[in-house]
């Protein structure tokens, strides 16, 4: 997995750099980005690549070498511009107007084979006039810990971007929230568009509605194409982001998952999840669980996340009520919490093992196991692995051995809650035919994976790395999400 220095391949023979770049970005003209240039490191060597997005792009991993990745995303070598984007947020609810990639740029941007352009875009990769006092690089283990997020939360039905290389580059960085001095990764993420709610914000701050105009004809042309040729494209566009959003922060509260920065410049115009610095999967059920330790008052806790979302959206307003009348906005707005439930039940009910949401008994049983999960405090990603992999048939003969192999249930201990519960759970596996039970079992199998990314999980992949330099751990972990 890993290498070297090697030597310079053609730009032809390499699959990466033969791509079809297309400049949809480029061509909206410089007064949204800042041509930059890419850091040359003293050490190239290829820690993580992720084949299993290649074909996404019509690329076999079998026709993609190691040192293909080094030259592409580690070297920089034979592609240009790039393109370091300019944008503005509000941070912890302060307007903040000067941001902008300060450590990254948009490599490029390719179509996959479904259709969809994504981008390519850098983090680690040296300075950029938006770098402030910043050095310009990502940690290593920051890197590492951006693979693992992105992996887990595809794995468990979140829309988010995925890594497609990291490479380690030999420098030694000093952080305030890291052992220091601690080694350099550059990574290459693959989302959908790196455009951000604080791009909208940068260009209302400069009034220029002209420039919100042409960069909104362009999100609605490329990420929302259905809408294009619509007469009120523009009040569709954004219903249908308020739709996206808050079905994201469902999948985020059904994953267990607290993303912990959830400032403007980190909310994507897609809808697609992205940017996992300090974020945390929450050890138990509590609303009040807050990832990042400089977050003191728990405005990005667990539980505020929909409540936040909601308020992003709002903001957002502000730059788009140049185009899109307010009454359209408010309207959009307005279905935030609708949506947002009906994908909250759906996806609960999904890794209690019931694909379809009409069940019955649906609403109880949802109820019933948060109370649960809140009380007991118990771990919640490993009640949903033992249920996974426990389940039986003879879950139906009596309530009693219901979650019955449990590692979990001891405890648990005969709380009425739990009691009641399996009271339930019981009920309703009776209400099916025996022959459906096949089909519970692989729907929970199908929701919960058995690993997952608890601080400990993360350190215990970490620890080897440092001592021994041992990614075996890491590979592991990843794989058992994919
Ligand atoms: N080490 C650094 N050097 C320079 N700028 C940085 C550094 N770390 C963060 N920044 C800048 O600070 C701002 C907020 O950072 P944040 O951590 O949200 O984004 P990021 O992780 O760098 O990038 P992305 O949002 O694409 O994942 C951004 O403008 C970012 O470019
Ligand atoms: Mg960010």
């Amino acid at each position: 997995m890993t290498l070297a220095e090697t030597p310079n391949p053609t730009t032809s023979s390499n699959p990466l750099l033969s791509l079809k770049y297309e400049s949809a970005l480029e061509s909206l003209g410089n007064d949204y980005y800042d041509e930059v240039a890419a850091e040359e490191f003293p050490q190239h060597i290829l820690r993580w690549r992720n084949n299993a997005i290649l074909p996404r792009l019509g690329l076999e991993a079998t026709t993609v070498k190691d040192e293909d990745f080094i030259h592409a995303f580690g070297k920089f070598q034979s592609r240009k511009p790039f393109l370091a984007l300019r944008y503005h947020g509000y941070q912890f609810g302060e307007y903040n107007p000067h941001l902008g990639d300060g450590r990254g740029f948009l490599y490029g941007q390719v179509r996959g084979i479904d259709g969809e352009l994504y981008d390519f875009g850098t983090k680690g990769s040296g300075r950029t006039p938006y770098s402030r006092g910043g050095d310009g690089m990502l940690t290593l283990k920051g890197g590492v810990r951006e693979v693992l997020a992105a992996e887990a939360l595809h794995r468990l039905g979140v829309k988010t971007s995925r890594c497609l290389s990291m490479i380690e580059t030999g420098l030694s960085l000093w952080r305030g929230d890291e052992p220091s001095p601690t080694r350099s990764s550059v990574m290459i993420r693959m989302s959908k568009s790196h455009i951000r709610f604080g791009t909208f914000e940068r260009l209302h701050y400069l009034k220029r509605p002209d420039l919100t105009q042409k960069l909104l004809d362009h999100v609605i042309d490329e990420y929302y194409p259905n809408l294009k040729n619509e007469d009120d494209k523009y009040a569709l566009f954004y219903a249908e982001l308020v739709k996206r959003v808050a079905e994201l922060v469902a999948q985020w509260m059904a994953a267990g998952f607290c993303h912990a920065v959830l400032n403007t410049d980190n909310m994507s115009i897609t809808g697609e999840s992205f940017d996992y610095g300090p974020y945390a999967f929450i050890p138990s059920y509590d609303l009040y669980f807050t990832a990042a330790y400089f977050d003191y008052y728990r405005r990005y806790c667990y539980g505020q996340q929909p409540s936040i979302c909601h308020l992003n959206l709002e903001l957002l307003q502000e730059p788009l009520k140049a185009i899109i009348d307010l009454a359209d906005l408010h309207h959009g707005l307005g279905k935030f919490a609708e949506y947002y439930h009906l994908e909250y039940r759906n996806l609960m009910l999904k890794k209690l093992g019931f694909e379809d949401s009409n069940l019955a008994e649906g609403d109880d049983l949802l109820d019933l196991t948060v109370t649960f999960l809140k009380d007991s405090q118990i771990n919640y990603h490993q009640f949903f692995a033992d249920m996974a992999q426990t389940f039986s048939i003879k879950w139906r003969d009596e309530p009693g051995l219901v979650m019955n192999g449990c590692e979990i249930v001891p405890s648990v201990g005969s709380s009425n809650i739990f009691d009641n519960w399996c009271l339930l759970y019981h009920k309703i596996l009776n209400n099916f035919d025996p022959e459906q039970m096949q089909t519970i079992s692989q729907t929970l199998a199908k929701y919960n994976p058995q690993a997952n990314l608890l601080r400990p999980v993360i350190e215990s992949i970490w620890q080897p790395i440092v001592e021994s330099d041992n990614w075996q751990p890491f590979y592991d972990l990843v794989k058992g999400f994919q």
